[in-house]
């Protein structure tokens, strides 16, 4: 488990991050949601430890970022899988050799267990072998993305974090790829982060959502709650969207 207690994070003196406290739980897709600018990529570099925060805790179970060295903050990295924003594949690297190349720099496993565990992940995301020497300007951009979630799960992490996983993709396949997060992160008990703006999203997978408006935490709660909520922040950022915004016109 994940649990953010009282984070405060600042820039030149702008306050970016204010108070923020919340849980994220294993086995759960928990999403990040919020206007741009509203903090969320900031919350999850300083969850990382890429950003280091002004006031608060960040607990990892048993253990706070905040006081970890270096060393152990590397060695906790180890334990976070990422899927960027656009998939970030290597363009020199067949789809296989992208999903083998953590476990080159990380592991010191046989090639023939390599093979095994690329295999491995790449079939869960349901890409057949006649696409693993393919290059990522030779796939789709789902699949390219499905080969991101491959490499961000072949070093068995303990927690999978997703920046707009979703973006550049036509909303069938966005939900086909929301799915398979859903999934992997149950089967693999992962703790999964996923910053979004994509209602759809929240939508189909978000059995936990953290609203962030204006650097503090607007709402938290689950995605069957979000629509009868009430906040006014939320009903803003929600029926932003024009599918929304004629529900609600259906609504009243
Ligand atoms: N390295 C930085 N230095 C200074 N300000 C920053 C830095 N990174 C982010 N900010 C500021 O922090 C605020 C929150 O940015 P953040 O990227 O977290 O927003 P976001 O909610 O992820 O937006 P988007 O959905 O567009 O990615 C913005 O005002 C941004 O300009």
């Amino acid at each position: 488990m994940i649990e953010v207690k009282n984070v405060y994070k600042s820039f030149d003196g702008v306050m970016v991050l204010k108070d923020i406290s919340t849980r994220f739980v294993p086995g759960m897709t928990n999403l990040i949601i919020g206007r741009s600018g509203s903090g969320k990529t900031v919350l999850l570099k300083s969850i990382l430890g890429l950003f280091e925060i002004d006031k608060g805790e960040i607990w990892y179970n048993d253990r706070n970022l905040v006081q970890m060295h270096e060393k152990e903050r590397k060695k906790m990295r180890r334990e976070v899988g990422m899927v960027f924003q656009g998939g970030a594949l290597f363009d020199s690297l067949s789809v296989a050799a992208n999903v083998r190349f953590p476990l080159d720099m990380f592991t010191t496993m046989t090639t023939k267990e390599k093979q095994n565990r690329v295999e491995f992940c790449l079939e869960h995301v349901n890409i057949e072998p006649a696409a693993y020497y393919l290059f990522p300007s030779e796939i789709s951009g789902g699949m390219q993305k499905r080969v991101a979630i491959a490499r961000a799960i072949a070093l068995n992490p303990k927690y999978l974090f997703c920046d707009e996983p979703n973006s550049g993709l036509d909303p069938e396949t966005a939900t086909v790829i929301d799915k398979l997060i859903q999934s992997l992160t149950k089967e693999f008990q992962m703790t999964t982060l996923i910053n979004t703006h994509d209602m759809n999203s929240v939508i189909e997978i978000g059995e936990s959502v953290l609203f962030i408006s204006k650097g503090e935490v607007g709402w938290q709660g689950a995605n069957k709650d979000i629509l009868q909520t009430g906040n006014k922040k939320l009903n803003d950022f929600i029926f932003a969207n024009k599918l929304y915004a004629q529900m609600r016109k259906e609504d009243i």
